[in-house]
């Protein structure tokens, strides 16, 4: 799904009102409407509180519209209105008119000298202050009713923005912003939804499809590509009968110093479960008998040095290879991994200590075949890449960076952002579960798969990144988010691919 910015989902909602000829009260009605629809159907006409906070623009007007719906469906319903200014949109004073003739309960006012209204920890507040029309950061009396609702305790439910949230900055240090336990967007997802730093705003999401125009939509620039399993499931290559384990790539893993041997173990195991046709290991001698041992499916190459990679194989014949797992940054692990990126000039994929080697060493990066994947963690991004001041820049820089080595970034996280060029994916699967040892050596496993399967190498990534997420899922559902290991989601990758062609059950 494509993720757009508050410009053009607003062009887009006057747009849309133009092709399908309707006015913006109509637009308002039909999605305030569907808000209403899905909280009437989850409390099931329940007695409880609800406490409706409207702001005077057409985010307050959708407040409105779902404050009638709920009163004419008998809820206990109060309405507040943030007064932050006189300047009323059209369609709030419209639907302040329509609120008034279903109820004698009168929205109450709230000004700069208001005392705030007591909001019990069973109470349920609509948030329906601010949408995407904030153009400024949220302060003053405003600010603090804004603290007062967090303070609260209550269930928050915030309309399409989390009010405070802008959709293109990170609020700043003294800006106040709704903390939503969930939130109903319109539309389309927002960037700041799944950012480090401003995701937790939005509690749970889910996006509602308002019905603008379609082929309007299509035409739109995305600022990035939301991955779900449908995107997933389009990308995926289906296995033909006729064919052979050449068919399926031939990977080299190189890795593995003494004592984190484990780790090329979990990339070649994620590897193989991925569909690898063959997959080889290129490691220190101390790790030939666990490699062979634990994972008998694999071929085992050793280095001259027993404890540290010193060289690159040169006489080995991969079709993809990826260096960096659990390798170190010697002096000798740098010189192999040099050797590697002088002859060998398909793309490679690097993690872990092979990136801490190309941050010491700018120059190598230079060497990079085209479409190399890179996979950093924040602090492995930050030494390739440099300091950032927020998401935002750090998102650029990365875009910098990619354009000027032709690589693919993957920067992993809760939602792992892969970023090619200008372009951007946004991963939508996995589980704090998967914070856990060795879950990077399984992610690098699953991308050198696919791409020595002959994927594109954004949609190795991309893919890579989802099914890592989806097997995750899995697990978790199996063994809990504590104990997951890392091997569990290797384990699962294949349950993942099969789940990408499932239907859930709540999307029936
Ligand atoms: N027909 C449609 O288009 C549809 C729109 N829909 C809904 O409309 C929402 C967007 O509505 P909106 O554009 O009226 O802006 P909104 O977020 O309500 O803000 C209101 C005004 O507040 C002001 N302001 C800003 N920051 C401020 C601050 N820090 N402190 C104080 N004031 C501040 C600023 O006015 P200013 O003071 O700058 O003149 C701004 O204009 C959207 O999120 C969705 O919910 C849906 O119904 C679908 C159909
Ligand atoms: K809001």
């Amino acid at each position: 799904m494509k993720i757009l910015t508050a410009e053009q989902l607003s062009e887009a909602d006057k747009e849309t009102m133009k092709i399908q000829d309707i006015t913006s009260e109509e637009l308002m009605e039909r999605a305030a409407t569907l808000v209403f629809k899905e909280i009437h159907k989850r409390l099931n006409g329940a007695p409880i509180p609800i406490k409706i906070f409207c702001g005077i623009g057409n985010n307050g007007g959708d407040g409105l519209v779902i404050a009638r719906h709920l009163i004419q469906h008998d809820y206990q319903v109060k309405v507040y209105v943030v007064n932050y200014s006189d300047k009323r949109s059209d369609d709030f004073l419209a639907n302040y008119e329509k609120l008034k003739e279903v109820t004698n309960n009168w929205p109450e006012l709230i000004k700069e000298d208001t005392r705030f209204p007591e909001i019990g920890t069973g109470d349920f507040v609509i948030d329906a202050i601010f949408g995407i029309g904030l153009n400024r950061p949220v302060k003053g009396w405003t600010g603090d009713l804004v603290e007062h609702i967090n303070d609260s305790g209550a269930f928050t439910l915030a309309i399409d923005m989390p009010s405070g949230l802008f959709t293109d900055q990170v609020p700043g240090e003294e800006a106040a912003v709704i903390e939503a336990d969930y939130t109903l967007s319109f539309q389309n997802p927002k960037l700041v939804f799944y950012l480090p730093q401003t995701m937790d705003y939005s509690g749970e999401l889910q996006i509602l499809d308002i019905g603008l125009d379609k082929e309007l939509l299509k035409s739109l620039d995305a600022q990035a590509f939301l991955i779900d399993k449908e995107e997933a499931a389009g990308m995926y290559h289906h296995r033909r009968s006729n064919t052979h384990k050449g068919d399926y790539g031939n990977v080299l893993i190189m890795g593995g110093s003494f004592g984190k041997i484990g780790s090329v173990l979990l990339t070649a195991t994620a590897a193989l479960r991925s569909g690898s046709g063959l997959c080889s290991l290129y490691i220190p001698g101390c790790g030939y008998n666990i490699v062979q041992t634990g994972l008998p499916e694999a071929m085992v190459l050793t280095d001259e040095d027993d404890k540290m990679l010193s060289a690159y194989p040169n006489n080995f014949d991969a079709n993809v290879v990826c260096f960096g797992m659990g390798v170190g940054t010697e002096e000798k692990t740098k010189n192999a991994l040099k050797e590697l990126l002088e002859n060998f000039s398909d793309p490679v994929v690097i993690d872990a200590d092979g990136l801490n080697i190309l941050s010491k060493d700018k120059e190598l990066l230079d060497l990079l075949p085209e479409n190399s994947i890179l996979t950093p963690h924040p602090g492995e991004l930050k030494r390739l890449i440099g300091e950032w001041e927020d998401d935002f820049e750090k998102l650029e820089m990365a875009k910098d960076f990619s354009e000027k080595y032709k690589v693919i970034l993957v920067i992993k996280g809760a939602h792992t952002f892969t970023i090619n060029g200008k372009s951007m994916y946004v991963n939508n699967s996995g589980n704090p579960g998967m914070s856990t040892a060795g879950s990077g050596d399984v992610l690098s496993g699953v991308i050198t798969s696919f791409l020595g399967q002959g994927y594109e190498p954004v949609e190795a990534a991309v893919l890579g990144v989802f099914l890592h997420g989806l097997s995750g899922d899995i697990a978790a559902s199996e063994f809990g988010l504590e104990s997951l290991l890392a091997g569990d989601i290797a384990k699962n990758i294949g349950r993942a691919v099969k789940k990408l062609f499932e239907r859930d059950a709540v999307e029936e």
